[in-house]
């Protein structure tokens, strides 16, 4: 079935659409990761984006139900040079068409993505639509002109879970508490330090890996207090990743603020850019953001090089946290933007690049380990 891309700035793309009719508007950006499109189309820092797959051949393995970073596809749309039907795989379970049919999502192939990601390299993340129905380039680029941008945009509010769940032998496991009146009794009294995670769109691997880290979790909506955290009385506060600017996220701010001196803090990419605001520093959006599985993250500590999962299209200034009680841990070596930082006097450490990676390297995984160490010195 035809399709049209269109661009903000007025850049038009003729295409097919692989998943039926359909019309959508986004954030238009890249991911240059070799496989993982499942992960990728369900992590909700995705949210509100049209994703372009820069590796050419996408659908070959299919999906499956195990594969998946939250509970439904998060894209606004997904772009793909060449469309592959019959996925050949023994987990596969659906082909990825009929899985983004059934979830209403987009996809659109045969257009040339390099051209499309080179110009988005050029000029920055655009706005973008596309469409089935209205096929008319100069109509489309009007409707993509209307797209609301994502500086600005809280996006969070429409992902976070409503309600606290822990996280159970690699499931939700819903409480029979609600966030008003949850006390100690929603961990179990044996097992290892127990961790508040602020959900503000958080991926399912992060969970895994707090678990496998063994952690006890707890998985807080966005909204909660202070005060409730601390009803709850865990070992550690986790600080999601999530979609959209950081900067319009005010209230989950000064609740990171009240939190700071009370228990070890670890914070992940929007984690990561909240903590920054609420110790003072500034975020920014960047022109065409990090996302793929190959960004090259030095590790100041240690001189390590990391090579890590990445999906941003914000980040910390980090000039603003040259600050005497802050240090900078990690910097991008492309461009040698900010990639985690830590408090001299409080147990607090983030990063900007995902160390549960999925899809992506695994080289930073230590750092949950690192997250526990912080605690088990808080309690020596
Ligand atoms: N993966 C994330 O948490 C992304 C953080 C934020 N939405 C950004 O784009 O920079």
């Amino acid at each position: 079935m035809k399709a049209l891309l269109a661009l903000e700035d007025g850049r038009t793309f003729a295409c097919k659409s692989f998943t039926g009719p359909g019309e959508t508007g986004g954030e238009i950006v890249f991911n240059t990761g070799m496989s993982g499109y499942q992960e990728v189309l369900t992590d909700p820092s995705y949210r509100g984006q049209i994703v372009t797959m820069t590796y050419p051949l996408i659908g070959n393995y299919g999906v499956n139900h195990q594969d998946v970073e939250s509970d439904r596809v998060q894209v606004a749309g997904f772009v793909v040079r060449e469309y592959q039907d019959c996925p050949s795989n023994f987990r596969s379970e659906q082909s990825l068409a009929k899985y983004l049919q059934s979830q209403g999502v987009l996809g659109i192939t045969d257009l040339d993505t390099r051209a499309l990601t080179r110009h988005l390299r050029t000029v920055g993340a655009l706005r973008a639509c596309i469409s089935t129905h209205e096929l008319d380039p100069a109509a489309l680029v009007e409707k993509a002109l209307a797209v609301p941008s994502m500086a600005g945009c809280d996006l969070v509010t429409g992902v976070f879970s409503k309600k606290p769940y822990r996280w159970i032998n690699g499931a939700p496991a819903a409480v029979d508490m609600d966030l008003a009146d949850m006390d100690e009794r929603v961990w179990h009294k044996t097992g290892g330090f127990r961790v508040a995670a602020f959900d503000f769109g958080i991926k399912y691997n992060i969970l895994r890996n707090l678990e496998a880290a063994g952690f006890q979790v707890l998985v807080v909506p966005a909204g909660a207090t202070a005060a409730q955290v601390k009803q709850v009385n865990p070992d550690g506060i986790f600080l999601s990743n999530g979609p959209g600017d950081p900067e319009p996220l005010t209230g989950p701010v000064a609740t990171i603020r009240e939190l700071l001196d009370y228990r070890p803090m670890f914070g992940i990419c929007l984690g990561n850019q909240l903590a920054g605001l609420a110790l003072g520093g500034a975020t920014y959006k960047l022109k065409f953001g990090h996302r793929g599985a190959n960004q090259p993250v030095k590790d100041l500590e240690t001189g390590k090089i990391e090579i890590t999962s990445q999906n941003h299209g914000f980040a910390v200034d980090i000039d603003s946290l040259k600050k005497e009680n802050l240090v900078v841990t990690h910097i991008n070596l492309n461009d040698n933007t900010l990639e985690g930082f830590a408090h001299k006097d409080i147990p607090l450490f983030t990063v900007q690049y995902h160390p549960e990676a999925s899809p992506g390297p695994h080289d930073a995984r230590y750092l949950f380990d690192r997250f526990k160490a912080l605690i088990e010195k808080t309690h020596a």
